[in-house]
């Protein structure tokens, strides 16, 4: 289903924090409807790349080109970095979603409302809508943040580890229920390649610099798959 319809483009990019080099001089694009996996070693500067990408850091030099509008782009991050103490109850958190730069204090609509229901129900945790983030478990908290992340209708979407916190069932069938609840272009950092790789179409290997695969199949016959995956005949 690639069209070739670009999305984001990435061009020599570099950042550091301090005097460490994260990322060194990388350039990707990313298509409507190819979906990217990207791998790499612990630290190799995946969610850095990421953050770069959504606009949360500021990049050193390189150019970051968008074709899509920044309010269609959803994101969920590491459970790690989320505040859970925050006060803030799941309905709430999923609705906030909703919400954009421009309209902060904007009214939520019957619909808004509704399709947060939906999403709820959809991730089994409607029992939960008016529990505190910090009296769920860090599984529910995750679906929730999911459904936050897909309540928008994002154009494309960055998944930061998804599986996080996750039960068996819940993690296989999440791209399934992804995909029939979007239609959105899925950027999913993962140590799980072996789970989700009839999801993507491309792989993105990122430490430091980065390397692109952008048939699937060509990471799977390359030495990398031995290095990054356990079981590489998949
Ligand atoms: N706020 C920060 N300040 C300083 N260094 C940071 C900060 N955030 C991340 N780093 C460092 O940047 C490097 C890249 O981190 P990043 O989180 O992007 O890696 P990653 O590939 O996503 O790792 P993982 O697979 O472990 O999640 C790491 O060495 C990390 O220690």
């Amino acid at each position: 289903m690639q069209n070739n319809k670009k999305l984001i483009s990435v061009k020599n990019l570099n950042f550091n924090y301090g005097k460490d080099a994260i990322l060194s001089d990388i350039s990707l694009d990313i298509y409507k409807g190819k979906n990217v996996a990207i791998i790499g070693r612990n630290g190799g500067g995946k969610s850095t790349l990421v953050k770069l990408m959504l606009g949360f850091l500021k990049k050193k030099s390189g150019e970051i080109d968008y074709y899509v509008d920044k309010n269609k782009i959803g994101y969920l991050p590491q459970i790690r970095e989320f505040d859970t103490s925050f006060p803030i109850n799941i309905f709430d958190l999923v609705i906030s979603g909703l919400t954009k730069k421009s309209n902060l204090f904007k009214k939520f609509s019957a619909e808004d409302r509704k399709r947060t229901n939906d999403l709820l129900a959809e991730f089994e945790i409607e029992k939960l809508k008016d529990k505190l983030i910090s009296e769920v478990s860090g599984g529910q908290l995750q679906r929730a943040l999911i459904a936050r992340a897909l309540i928008s209708s994002p154009e494309i979407l960055f998944l930061d580890e998804p599986e996080s916190f996750l039960d068996k069932k819940f993690e296989f069938e999440l791209y399934e229920k992804i995909k029939q609840l979007s239609d959105s272009t899925i950027v999913v950092i993962s140590h799980e390649l072996d789970k989700l790789c009839c999801y993507v179409d491309s792989i993105f290997i990122v430490e430091e610099e980065i390397r692109i695969f952008e048939d699937k199949n060509e990471f799977f016959k390359s030495e990398f798959a031995h290095r990054h995956i356990h079981n590489h005949k998949i």
